[in-house]
């Protein structure tokens, strides 16, 4: 007789041969990383190239602090270095455009990257934002395209200028009210304008008594997650298991970024003889209209998630752009009184407005917004983009702006590896903007005064290739309508309160970049005379 195998005993072995085969494949794989992975010999810290624990031990337990690492590698290491396993990040503007493509050069998204984006509110795979398919890409790019055109986005001008003035009464009639907050009032102006053009119904933020709610703070909140959805993309896949009406109890805030219902409406809306349609058509009527994208494409799960891409998208980056020029305008009279100047020659209306393609071709205010843009970054960390098909050739270039004890002038990329750049530390390269911390509009001029768009190529802000920013023109409409009104009618009555630098300077990323943590904002006091 055999003794009964002791099953306890059996769960045990199993409990620690689990753990074991683990910690070998562990072992095994760092070991493949460092040895014959096919970015082993780049340079870089070991460790990096390792494990993804060094970029979680920067942006994770440091909180977006990988960009400043990055750069601090670069001094060290060169103009190329392995950044994480998987992926290269590179320091040299030149290489820009092999990275960046534009037409049929392909380029995929990193899937990495796209883990930063919250599941189900800006989805994973859904959104054209967070698409890692080159080719599917191009095609939810070509639909949208259309309603971010410069021709259509002057057919927008008058809702711009109407939302600004809006604003400027808004703001004006704060007098006397203590500090306000103007990160939450950019934020209802940007947010209102983005669903009115989504949804053909704004969101109406500017017309409630106060400033709050607003957008902002679930705004914050998705930015906010990132780091962690990149490190851990299992915690994207339980999120993705929350119902969406837990999720809304849990979450106020995140439960206000949840379309479906615009989604079924404009569904409703876009039918034959519907009776329910919008005035004028909207991005997402005109969406499910297009019989150009597939059934697919249509679903209300996807166009949800777009809304919410572009919500987002649209929202805290060109408030955050707003507050930031505002601060610097403010604390520099001389910079307030060049433009205030450069306004005062443009011919307004008959109602009084400045019309967009006027204040576009005065060049010290558009030095100003050009400059507020350089240090406000966009996507200040890197955005990676794969080469499917082609291994990209890096070629140490004599402008390359970081010093290194490599001397290896040839670099090949292999097809299939992530590659990106970051706008921080393109935009704060002293060879190309010299005091890069300071605001100097100047910089974006001739020595004549005129615009020198010799810099313009730098500009990383909105990113660069095909999946550049699509909202671009919009947003630089609306920060010179926005802008000029509040100089001519608010800026004279504000005066900066509490507020330093320090609150509108690049301090981490949170997919966007971030001043420190706990700054207050941009905060202002109205007065009932001018200053
Ligand atoms: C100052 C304002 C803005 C900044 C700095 C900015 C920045 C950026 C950047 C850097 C990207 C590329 C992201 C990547 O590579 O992953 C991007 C993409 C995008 N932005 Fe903006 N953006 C701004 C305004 C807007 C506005 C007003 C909209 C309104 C619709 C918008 C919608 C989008 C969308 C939908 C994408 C994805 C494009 C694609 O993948 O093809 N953005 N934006």
């Amino acid at each position: 007789m055999y003794p009964e195998p002791n099953i306890n005993d059996s769960y045990g072995k199993l409990a620690l041969l689990v753990p074991l085969l683990w910690i070998l494949y562990f072992i095994g794989l760092t070991i493949y990383r460092v040895t014959l992975h096919p970015l082993a010999k780049f340079p870089g810290p070991t460790l990096a190239g390792a494990t993804y624990l060094y970029e979680a031990w920067f942006d994770v337990v440091l909180w977006g602090r990988y960009t400043h690492q990055i750069g601090h590698l670069h001094q060290e290491y060169g103009p190329i270095i392995r950044i994480n396993p998987d992926e290269l990040h590179c320091n040299d503007h030149l290489f820009a455009n092999s990275i960046y493509t534009t037409g049929s050069r392909r380029r995929d998204k990193s899937s990495h990257y796209v883990h930063s984006f919250p599941p189900r509110y800006v989805d994973y795979g859904l959104t054209i934002q967070a698409t890692v398919s080159h080719d599917l890409h191009r095609i939810r790019r070509r639909a949208m395209n259309k309603f971010f055109s410069r021709a259509q986005i002057c057919e927008l001008e008058s809702t711009i200028q109407s939302s600004a003035l809006k604003l400027c009464r808004k703001i004006l009639s704060c007098e006397g009210q203590g500090a306000l907050n103007l990160a939450s009032a950019y934020s209802c102006f940007t947010a209102d304008l983005i669903s009115d053009y989504s949804f053909g119904q704004s969101f109406g933020f500017l017309d409630q008594p106060g400033w709050e709610p607003n957008y902002k703070r679930s705004v914050d909140i998705l930015l906010g997650l990132g780091h962690v959805l990149r490190l851990l993309p299992i915690l994207g896949s339980l999120m993705e298991m929350v119902p969406l009406s837990l999720m809304q109890l849990l979450s106020r805030d995140i439960g206000k970024v949840v379309f479906p219902h615009q989604i079924e409406l404009a569904r409703e809306s876009s039918k034959p003889g519907a009776k329910l349609g919008a005035a004028r058509s909207t991005i997402f009527t005109s969406l499910l209209e297009d019989s150009t994208l597939p059934r697919e494409e249509k679903t209300t799960a996807r166009l949800a998630s777009e809304a919410n891409s572009i919500m987002v998208g649209g929202t805290e980056s060109t408030a955050v752009t707003l507050s930031l020029f505002t601060y610097h305008v403010l604390a520099n009279p001389d910079v307030l009184d060049r433009i205030r100047a450069e306004i005062d020659t443009v011919t307004a209306d008959d109602q009084g407005r400045l019309p967009g393609h006027k204040l576009e071709q005065l060049p010290y205010f558009t030095a100003a917004i050009q400059e507020a843009l350089r240090l406000v970054h966009g996507i200040s960390g890197r955005a990676a983009r794969i080469a499917p098909d082609e291994d990209l050739v890096y070629i140490k270039s004599s402008h390359s702006p970081v010093r290194s004890c490599y001397h290896r002038n040839e670099f090949v990329i292999p097809r299939g590896y992530a590659v990106g750049m970051s706008a921080y530390l393109l935009h704060t390269d002293k060879d190309i903007f010299p005091e890069p911390h300071q605001f100097r509009p100047q910089r974006w001029l001739d020595k004549n005064g005129k615009r020198d768009r010799s810099l313009d190529k730098y500009l990383f802000t909105f990113g660069k290739g095909d999946r550049q920013c699509v909202g671009m023109q919009l947003a630089y409409w609306e920060l010179y309508i926005c802008a000029a009104a509040l100089i001519v009618r608010v800026f004279p009555r504000l005066s900066l309160s509490g507020t330093s630098v320090r609150d509108v300077q690049y301090d981490h990323d949170e997919l966007i970049g971030k001043p420190y943590v706990g700054s207050k904002g941009v905060r202002v006091l109205v007065s009932n005379k001018e200053n």
